[in-house]
């Protein structure tokens, strides 16, 4: 049998007292309007929130730069910042990017002298072409190799070539590891060079692009090597093999390597080529003793410094904990020339633009084609991108980078007025440069 309404404790709480007077009753029909007014206004809050949280989609950064203009290092101190769990998993696999950056380095050294004791001339390079118009910074001139007597090479340098000889392999081995994106890109005849913005079409339409979601090889959300993390089986117990065979030879080899980098007939070879290898991305031989050991962990510095080229788009997806939770995706992009076409599909949804201008490379080359001067090619790209009807409501920053390695080479003497003209007799150093290089933006659209 039901209850009756009169046995219902709610309802005999609420029941209106049974010797209600006409004013008592008037008073209580409008607190309760009142009450049900604020708690129909609380549901209100409460769809709209839920709607809100909805419709809450990431935030889209890309990061575009030219090769080595530090897109991915920018990343890594994101990654270190705000996403310290992800950083910490695959700081593991940073060891073999790290060694490979040291044999490569130590290998360089050995081809440059075994060039250099069988007598062979140094490489010339090549003259530069006026490639594209004159708004752009003069290349810089080529550098002449100063004449020298022979230099001295002996039984010890002879040793030192044979006993690293296994170094050759494990780089192979690494980089069969690692992947495609453990080589850097070098200018070949053949390939066909593009121009500093392949993704502007000069107000015509562009050619028929297949839609994002299908274009599997421009995104690559994660690397092989860091893939393999997360092997299991056979696949774990082979790489693990692989590493401990490259940790046992690296740290064998450690005194040797030691040896070759401060010799110092090694060192007045490198002077006489103009290699300044110590002030490359990815260089590691002044720290022999502490990387090439069984035992080595890389740090975040390590990590940070290592050179690991990025091809197609890399996307890395960044909560901020601290900040409601909002959810970031990263853009992280192969930065040559033959890669930036693929950048064009993520200009139509992206929030932000994060532009890398390493304003140190006045007077480098571009890996792709040494024809082309580095801060040229950063000059028309970053133009071209303020420039893009696509990117017309992007917020752009502009990041002036790599200052600390401009101060050093101003410091060793390089004239930034012998590879620009239009710097005149201005102050050789590293605020002066920064101002000019800020005019960058005046000569973009817009600049936050
Ligand atoms: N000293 C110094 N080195 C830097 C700086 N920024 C980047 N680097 C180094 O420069 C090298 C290249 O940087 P990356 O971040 O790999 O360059 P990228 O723009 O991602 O290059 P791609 O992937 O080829 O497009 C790395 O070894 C970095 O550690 C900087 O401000 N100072
Ligand atoms: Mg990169």
């Amino acid at each position: 049998m039901g209850r009756s309404i009169d046995e219902d404790p709610l309802s005999l709480a609420i029941a209106p007292p049974p010797n209600e007077t006409a004013e008592e009753r008037e008073v209580r029909l409008k607190t309760e309007a009142d009450a049900r007014k604020v708690s129909d206004k609380i549901d209100e809050q409460l769809r709209a929130e839920k709607a809100a949280l909805k419709k809450k989609r990431p935030i889209k950064v890309l990061l575009l730069g030219q090769s080595e203009s530090g897109k991915s290092t920018t990343l890594k101190n994101f990654q270190i910042a705000y996403a310290a769990d992800a950083w910490a998993a695959e700081r593991a696999a940073w060891r073999a990017v790290i060694q490979l950056n040291l044999v490569r380095n130590v290998n360089t050294i050995l081809d440059m002298l075994a060039e250099e004791m069988s007598g062979s001339p140094l490489p010339s390079e090549a003259e530069p072409e006026d490639t594209e118009d004159d708004e752009a910074p003069a290349p810089p001139p080529r550098a002449l190799p100063a004449p020298t007597s022979p230099l001295q090479f002996t039984e010890k340098h002879a040793l030192l070539k044979l006993r690293l000889a296994p170094l050759r392999r494990i780089q192979k081995d690494l980089e069969d590891r690692i992947g495609a994106s453990s080589g850097e890109e070098t200018f070949s005849p053949s390939t066909p060079v593009t121009s500093a913005a392949p993704f502007d079409f000069g107000g015509s339409p562009p050619p028929e692009l297949p839609k994002k979601r299908h274009q599997e090889f421009f995104i690559r959300s994660t690397q092989s090597w860091k893939a393999d993390l997360a092997a299991n089986g056979l696949a774990k117990k082979n790489r693990a093999a692989q590493d401990r065979e490259a940790t046992e030879i690296v740290a064998g080899c450690a005194d040797d390597m030691d040896a070759v980098w401060r010799d110092a007939t090694v060192q007045e070879m490198l002077r006489r080529r103009g290699v300044r290898m110590e002030l490359t991305g990815g260089f590691f031989l002044a720290e022999v003793a502490r990387i090439a050991t069984r035992d080595y962990e890389p740090s975040d510095d390590d990590i940070v410094r290592a050179r690991l080229r990025t091809l197609g788009v890399q996307e890395y997806k960044i909560k901020f904990e601290k900040q409601n939770g909002s959810e970031w995706y990263f853009y992280d992009v192969g930065g040559s020339r033959t890669q930036r076409m693929a950048w064009y599909p993520y200009f139509d949804d992206c929030d932000a633009i994060i532009f890398l201008a390493p304003i140190n490379c006045f007077d480098e080359r571009l890996a792709e084609d040494p024809r082309v001067n580095r801060l040229e090619d950063t000059y028309r790209l970053w133009k071209s991108v303020c420039a893009s009807k696509l990117l017309a409501k992007t917020q752009i920053i502009l990041f002036l980078n790599k200052c600390d390695l401009l101060d050093k080479k101003l410091k060793n003497g390089v004239r930034v007025k012998d590879h620009i003209h239009t710097f005149g007799d201005r102050p050789n150093n590293v605020e002066t440069v920064q101002r000019c290089a800020s005019g960058f933006a005046e000569h973009g659209v817009r600049c936050v």
